[in-house]
C-alpha cells in the first residue's frame, strides 16, 4: 500500500481504476471533478480556519490532525490528476513548462527576497520577458 516516490502517471492510472471497477466514469465530468475538487479545497481549508498563522512543519499539531490534513491534500490532488486526465491535459508536462514560465517571468536576479508580483516589478528595470498570455 505505502510507496515511495509515486508519479503523477501512476495516480492517473490509479484514480481510472478506481472509478472503471465502480462504473463512475459518468459522473467523473470536467465539471463535477473540478466542483468535487473545489469542495475538498474547502475541506482543506477548514482545517486551518480560524487558527491564525500556523509555523512551517506545523509543530504540535497532533498526528491525527495531520493525518487529516493528508487525505484533504490527496483529494485534492487526486481530482485534480483525474480532471486533467479527462481534460486530456498531461498534467506533469504542464507543470513542467509552466514552472519554466515562471522562472522567465520572475528572474532571480529582479525577485530575490521580493514577493512583489511581476508587474510590480517590470517597470522597475524593463529587462523581464514578458510571459503573460492574457490568462
Ligand atoms: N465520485 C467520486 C467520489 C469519491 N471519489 C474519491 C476521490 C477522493 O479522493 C475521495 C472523496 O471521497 P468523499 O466524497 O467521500 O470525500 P471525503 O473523503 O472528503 O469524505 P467527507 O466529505 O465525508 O469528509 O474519493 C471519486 O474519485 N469519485
Amino acid at each position: 500500500m505505502e510507496q515511495e516516490g509515486v508519479t503523477l502517471e501512476e495516480l492517473k492510472k490509479k484514480m481510472a481504476d478506481f472509478a472503471k471497477e465502480r462504473d463512475w466514469d459518468q459522473f467523473h465530468s470536467p465539471r463535477n471533478l473540478l466542483l468535487a475538487m473545489v469542495g475538498e479545497v474547502g475541506e482543506l481549508s477548514e482545517i486551518f480556519q480560524w487558527k491564525g498563522e500556523v509555523p512551517r512543519g506545523l509543530p504540535g499539531w497532533e498526528d491525527e490532525e495531520k493525518q487529516h490534513l493528508g487525505e484533504e491534500l490527496s483529494d485534492v490532488l487526486l481530482y485534480l490528476v483525474r480532471l486533467s486526465d479527462i481534460c486530456g491535459v498531461d498534467l506533469g508536462k504542464a507543470a513542467l513548462r509552466k514552472m519554466e514560465l515562471n522562472a522567465i517571468k520572475y528572474p532571480v536576479k529582479l525577485c530575490k527576497g521580493s514577493s512583489k508580483k511581476q508587474t510590480q516589478f517590470n517597470g522597475d528595470s524593463g529587462d523581464t520577458a514578458d510571459t503573460d498570455q492574457g490568462h
